[in-house]
C-alpha cells in the first residue's frame, strides 16, 4: 500500500497594473501554498529597452514559494513589469518530477508572448493531444495545460485575444486560468465554474491609470496584499484586464463560453480544498464548514454518556477538520447533548514531505510525526475525533490507535464529508478507485472494524449539499462526484496522470 492521497491542485495568481506586480505575485503564491506545494513560478511581462521589444521573464522550480523565491535580487533584476502571473502546482496530467511541466508556461508565437497557468484538469486531453501528435506537433511538457498554448497558437483567427477564445472553444473539462499577454491579463473560468477564481483590487479606481487588479484562486491571497475582494470570476467568464479599463474604474470587457453541462462548482473546496479564511463561490468557506458540522452533528450526534462520567471531549484532526468540528460541537451543545470541544491532538507545522525516518515503518511515522496526543486530556474519557475526509483511511487508521494508547475510554469517529467512492477528473489528485477505503467494504460498519473504532459516521450526500445550499445561498449547482460517480461532464475512466511521460 503506497501512501498516496487526496492532494490539493493548483493556485494560480495574476496582478496587472501593478508597479510590485511580481513581488505582490509572490505574496499571493505564499498565501496560496496549500493549494500546490510540488512547484511554483512567476512569469512577468516587460518591455526590454534594449530589445525594444516585450519580454516576459519567468521564474520556476520544484518546491514551496519560500525555497523558491530565496533571493530578494529575483524581483529586482529578474521579474520585472507592471503584470505578472504566478502558479503553485499539485500535478494531475503529466508527473510531477518532470521539470518541463513546472508552470506558468511561457511561449513566443506570431502575435506576441503568451504566459499561462492553470488550475483544473482538461477533460479531453487525451483526444487533444492524438489530434496534435499526429499533426506532427513537438510538444514541450506532458501535461494538459500546455495543449492551450497549442490551441491558441494554431488558431486560424486573426487577433490574440480571439485566438484564446477559439482555443477555449475546444477545451473541456475543468479550468480557471490566467493568461497573460503582452498588454492584459486574462482570467478565465470554464462554463462548469470548477474550481474558484476572483479578481480583486488595490489602490484608488480613480487615481492616474486607475487602481491595480488582481486575480486569485482563493481570496486569501488578495488579504495578504492588502487588495479588497471586488467579485468571483463567474463561471464561463473570460475577463480581459487591460489599461484602459484599468483607467475607467475596472470596466473590463467580458465575454462567456457557452455552457454544456451547467455550472458544477467543487464541492469538495468546502469539504476541505480552501482556507476558511477565503471566500469562494461567493461564501466565506469558514461558515459552509461550520454548516457542514452542525449537519453532522444532527446526522450523527456525539454519544450519551452516564452522569458520572466524565465530559465527552469532541477533537479536530487539525488543521483542515478544525472549523466543522467547531460548527459539530457547538450543534450538540444546542441539542442539549453533553459535549466539549477541545484540541486533544496536536499537529507539528514542520513535518518536511520528505521526512525520511530510517527502520521505522515510513507511513505510521509520518502521522506521528504530523501529530500527536495530549494524553492528559484523553485518559478515560469518551472521545469523538473528527476529520474532513476518509481517503485511504491512513491518517484515520493510526490516529485511533494514538487516540487509544493514550487512554482514551472510548474512540467515536465522525467525517464531516461522505465516502469517498470515485476519483476526480477535474483538477484533483485522487488515488485509484479500488484504493478508496470505501471501496474496500460493504459499510461503514466495516469501516469503522477496520479502523478500530467504537462507532463510526460519514456526512450524507444529501446532508452535505444542504449544508452548502443553506449557507450560500446562490443558485448554483455543485459537483459532488467523488461522493456519488455523478460526474457532471463525461470523463475516460482510463487515463493516468503518466500516460503521456517519455520512456528513457
Ligand atoms: O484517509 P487518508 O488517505 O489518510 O486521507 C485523508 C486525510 O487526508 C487529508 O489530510 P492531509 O494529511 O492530506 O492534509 P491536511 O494536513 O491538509 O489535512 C484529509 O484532511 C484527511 O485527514
Ligand atoms: N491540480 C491542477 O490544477 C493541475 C493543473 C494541470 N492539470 C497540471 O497537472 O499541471
Ligand atoms: S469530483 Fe470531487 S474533488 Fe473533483 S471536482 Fe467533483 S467534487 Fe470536486
Ligand atoms: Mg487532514
Amino acid at each position: 500500500m503506497s501512501d498516496y492521497k487526496v492532494k490539493e491542485e493548483c493556485g494560480i495568481f495574476g496582478a496587472f497594473n501593478d508597479p510590485a506586480a511580481a513581488r505582490h505575485t509572490y505574496y499571493g503564491l505564499h498565501a496560496l501554498q496549500h493549494r500546490g506545494q510540488e512547484s511554483s513560478g512567476i512569469v512577468s511581462s516587460t518591455f526590454d529597452e534594449q530589445m525594444q521589444q516585450p519580454v516576459m521573464p519567468s521564474y520556476k522550480d520544484f518546491g514551496l514559494v519560500l525555497d523558491v523565491f530565496d533571493d530578494p535580487a529575483i524581483f529586482e533584476t529578474q521579474l520585472l513589469g507592471n503584470a505578472a502571473i504566478g502558479h503553485n502546482r499539485y500535478s494531475t496530467s503529466g508527473a510531477s518530477t518532470n521539470r518541463s511541466n513546472i508552470q506558468p508556461f511561457v511561449v513566443h508565437h506570431r502575435n506576441g508572448n503568451l504566459g499561462l497557468a492553470h488550475n483544473g484538469n482538461l477533460s479531453n486531453a487525451r483526444k487533444l493531444r492524438d489530434r496534435f501528435r499526429d499533426k506532427g506537433t513537438l510538444f514541450q511538457t506532458t501535461s494538459d495545460s500546455e495543449l492551450i498554448l497549442h490551441l491558441t497558437s494554431q488558431s486560424d483567427e486573426e487577433t490574440h485575444f480571439e485566438q484564446i477564445r477559439d482555443a477555449l472553444s475546444q477545451i473541456e473539462g475543468a479550468y480557471s486560468l490566467v493568461l497573460l499577454t503582452d498588454d492584459h491579463l486574462i482570467a478565465v473560468r470554464d462554463a462548469n465554474g470548477f474550481r474558484p477564481l476572483a479578481l480583486g483590487r488595490l489602490g484608488d479606481p480613480d487615481q492616474e491609470g486607475g487602481a491595480a487588479y488582481f486575480v486569485a484562486s482563493e481570496t486569501c491571497a488578495f488579504d495578504m496584499i492588502g487588495a479588497e475582494y471586488i467579485r468571483d470570476i463567474e463561471p464561463g467568464e473570460i475577463l480581459v484586464i487591460d489599461r484602459e479599463g484599468c483607467a475607467n474604474g475596472g470596466d473590463f470587457d467580458s465575454y462567456q463560453i457557452p455552457s454544456k453541462h451547467g455550472v458544477s462548482q467543487c464541492v469538495f473546496e468546502y469539504v476541505y480544498f480552501s482556507r476558511p479564511d477565503s471566500k469562494i463561490f461567493g461564501e466565506m468557506v469558514d461558515k459552509v464548514r461550520r454548516r457542514i458540522g452542525e449537519e453532522l452533528a444532527r446526522e450523527a450526534p456525539v454519544p450519551e454518556v452516564s452522569e458520572d462520567e466524565k465530559t465527552p471531549i469532541v477533537i479536530p484532526v487539525p488543521d483542515s477538520a478544525n472549523t466543522s468540528t467547531l460548527g459539530y460541537a457547538m450543534e450538540c451543545q444546542k441539542m442539549g447533548l453533553r459535549c466539549r470541544f477541545e484540541l486533544g491532538l496536536i499537529r507539528n507545522h514542520y513535518v518536511g514531505r520528505t521526512f525520511i525516518a530510517p527502520g521505522q515503518d515510513r507511513r505510521e511515522m509520518k502521522v506521528r510525526c504530523k501529530f500527536n496526543t495530549v494524553e492528559g486530556l484523553l485518559r478515560d474519557r469518551t472521545v469523538i475525533v473528527m476529520d474532513d475526509s476518509i481517503v485511504r483511511g491512513t491518517t484515520a487508521r493510526y490516529l485511533v490507535n494514538m487516540l487509544r494508547e493514550s487512554g482514551a475510554k472510548s474512540v467515536h469517529f465522525r467525517v464531516s464529508s461522505p465516502r469517498v467512492i470515485s476519483p476526480c477528473f477535474y483538477g484533483m489528485d485522487f488515488p485509484n478507485k479500488s484504493e478508496l477505503l470505501a471501496n474496500q467494504f460493504e459499510d461503514a460498519d466495516e469501516i469503522g472494524e477496520w479502523l478500530g473504532v467504537d462507532s463510526l459516521a460519514y456526512l450524507s450526500v444529501d446532508g452535505l449539499m444542504k449544508a452548502v445550499h443553506g449557507a450560500n445561498k446562490q443558485d448554483h449547482g455543485y459537483c459532488n462526484a467523488c461522493f456519488t460517480a455523478n460526474y457532471p461532464v463525461p470523463v475516460d475512466m482510463s487515463t493516468t496522470k503518466e500516460e503521456n511521460e517519455w520512456q528513457v
